[in-house]
């Protein structure tokens, strides 16, 4: 099978591997979706996300869905022809962590394209039954494959507790941004400011239904919010930039007694952090790490057509044009880049 691997940072071959087979509890997926997320990105760029480094030639991806086309002998639930969205992270199952329902929190989850393990950019994978959720006709499969990016949106605003009538301020307009904004509303947020410091993604955010956007590199975001907010702050802020600055803004907009959800990935893992405003405000600052229990709520969500995924895709390529593909996905006013496959 074609795949397309990653053997050096900025280098990726295209390897004929040979065809997995589905172990007695797996499906067969025949991949027809699969999102470029920052992460491949930055692996293709760098080799290494902090302690995770690229050692050994890598198949990246981790946005993904497809069409079933065998199942284990223990598969009940799922037949060849089922089209499915692939979550990505598989959890150990046993431990206090998985056991407690914190799956997403489990320290040896095998999480495609994270080295040491390989993900979706080729043309079949072998997976998990349970972590493969049918996707209704009424949802493509590249939406299936955007359920990832919207899981992480839906977890934050779960971790948020966002509810009926929130402002919901989001600083960084990047695909996590406008999902995190997308899950927000279907929360029943009724005001949703974002934030950037490109000018495109933020008119791409008001396309999209943002009430208030905010170019931090020519407003100031805590004027900005209170005026929005007649002086109160927001209810719950969920950043999703990594942006230092943007991370140390959010105590301010944040009204006393909100909630801070942290979800960027900061260059350097210390940023410092008032924590008095944290304590004389009561601020509820949470971490969001992925996601847990969350395809089957994206997959609603997007049959019942209360929230758009497909809109953010910028470009769809094929994957002998990987290299292309990822280039593209570098430019700072792109939101997402697809590679299609349809073997
Ligand atoms: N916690 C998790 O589980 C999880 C999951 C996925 C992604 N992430 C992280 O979330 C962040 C967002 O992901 P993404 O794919 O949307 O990244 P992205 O880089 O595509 O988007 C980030 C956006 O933030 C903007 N930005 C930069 N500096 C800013 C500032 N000072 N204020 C406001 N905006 C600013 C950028 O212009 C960009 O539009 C990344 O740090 C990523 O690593 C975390
Ligand atoms: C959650 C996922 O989208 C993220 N890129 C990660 O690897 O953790």
């Amino acid at each position: 099978m074609r795949s397309a691997v990653l053997v050096e940072p900025t280098e990726f071959e295209l390897q004929d591997r040979p065809r997995p087979s589905p172990g007695p509890d797996d499906v067969l997926v025949a991949v027809r979706d699969v999102g470029i997320c920052g992460s491949d990105v930055h692996y293709y760029e760098h080799g290494r996300i902090g302690d995770y480094v690229v050692e050994d030639p890598l198949v990246l991806g981790h946005e993904s869905a497809g069409e079933v086309v065998e199942v284990g002998e223990n598969v009940t639930d799922h037949e060849p022809g089922d089209r499915v969205a692939l979550e990505p992270g598989v959890p150990c199952r046993r431990c206090a962590h998985c056991k407690r329902g914190d799956y997403h929190l489990c320290e040896a989850v095998r999480f495609m394209a994270t080295p040491p393990h390989d993900g979706a950019f080729a043309e079949y994978v072998s997976w998990p039954a349970d972590f493969a959720y049918e996707l209704p006709d009424s949802v493509s499969t590249a939406e299936g494959a955007l359920c990832e990016p919207l899981s992480v949106g839906i977890h934050a605003c779960r971790r948020g507790s966002v509810g009926t009538g929130d402002t919901v301020l989001i600083t960084g307009a990047g695909p996590i941004g406008l999902m995190v904004m997308e899950a927000a509303r279907a929360a029943g947020a009724t005001d949703v400011i974002l934030t950037d410091v490109v000018e495109e993604k933020l008119a791409f955010a008001t396309e999209r239904g943002a009430d208030l956007t905010v170019d931090v590199t020519e407003t100031d975001l805590d004027t900005a919010v209170a005026e929005y907010t007649d002086g109160v702050g927001a209810d719950v802020v969920v950043e999703a930039s990594g942006a230092e600055p943007s991370i140390q803004s959010t105590i301010d907009a944040v009204r006393r007694g909100g909630t801070v959800v942290l979800v960027g990935l900061a260059s350097e893992a210390e940023v410092p952090f008032d924590v008095l405003e944290v304590i004389d405000n009561e601020i509820d600052v949470h971490g969001s790490f992925r996601y847990k229990n969350t395809y089957d709520a994206a997959i609603d969500l997007l049959a019942d057509g209360e929230v758009d995924v497909e809109g953010i895709i910028d470009f769809e390529s094929e994957l002998e044009d990987i290299d292309d593909a990822f280039h593209r996905a570098m430019e700072p006013t792109v939101v997402k880049g697809m590679i299609s496959l349809d073997s």
